[in-house]
């Protein structure tokens, strides 16, 4: 199941990245509603013939490649020559991510990817970041983390689901703590202060790591190298 519906700018931009893919290829798999259309258009072409093998971020995108028969494989087998993913919000080429509490994953495969092309609507483009920003913690962490946002100037919220009792786990069985910060202006200083703070296994802040961004509309992609 993926969060968010399947609309036509997102059928677009994960139709668009996924035509980038060729025979033998090696395909990190992103997480989301966006990554979940490029999933199923691959799906497609493994049907008809197409040889890859996906590398997935989460157990969201396991299934889904598992239910498209797209072979998988492993970063300990090798590495991705391309990563698809989704994003949050997108600001002259700096993402947040982590909508699905996947961030950490999805930074491993997607910055081991040779090239990363993000998928997204239009509503996730923005000239400043503005959305709170996901933290992954050790649970024993989740107090002394929240201390050191706040030091950096953020507004963190322990993330929780809405039909469960208790924060969310993530797949590491970690919590998460997302974030706000207002408008991020030096999202380079920000993801050093987040990543030097004791506990913190990884934060949604994707800096210099995305190759091409395509933007799907109801009429078309347009594609962004940052
Ligand atoms: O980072 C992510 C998951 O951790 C997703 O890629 C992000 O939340 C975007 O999801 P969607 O395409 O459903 O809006």
């Amino acid at each position: 199941m993926t969060r968010g519906g399947s609309t036509a700018p997102k059928r677009a931009a994960g139709e668009s990245a996924a035509e980038l893919v060729t025979d033998g290829m090696v395909v990190g798999l992103g997480t989301g509603s966006t990554a979940a259309e490029a999933i199923r258009a691959l799906g497609e072409r493994v049907d008809n013939g197409l040889a890859v093998r996906g590398i997935p971020t989460s157990f969201q995108s396991r299934e889904l490649a598992r239910e498209y028969d797209i072979p998988l494989t492993s970063l300990d087998e090798t590495t991705p020559d391309i990563a698809i993913d989704g994003a949050d919000q997108v600001a002259d080429g700096t993402l947040v991510k982590g909508g699905g509490a996947a961030h950490a994953r999805e930074k491993i495969v997607d910055t081991a990817a040779d090239r990363f092309v993000v998928v997204v609507d239009p509503s996730k483009v923005a000239e400043t970041l503005t959305h709170p920003v996901p933290v992954e913690m050790l649970p024993d962490a989740r107090s002394t983390v929240a201390a050191g946002v706040r030091g950096l100037g953020g507004d963190p919220t322990l993330r929780d689901a809405e039909r469960k009792d208790g924060p969310v786990v993530t797949d590491n069985g970690n919590l998460v703590l997302d974030c706000d910060f207002g408008g991020i202006t030096e999202p380079d200083a920000l993801a050093t202060g987040l990543a030097c703070l004791p506990g913190v296994v990884e934060h949604g802040l994707f800096v210099d790591c995305a190759d091409e961004i395509h933007v799907g509309h109801s009429d078309g992609v347009r594609v962004e190298r940052p």
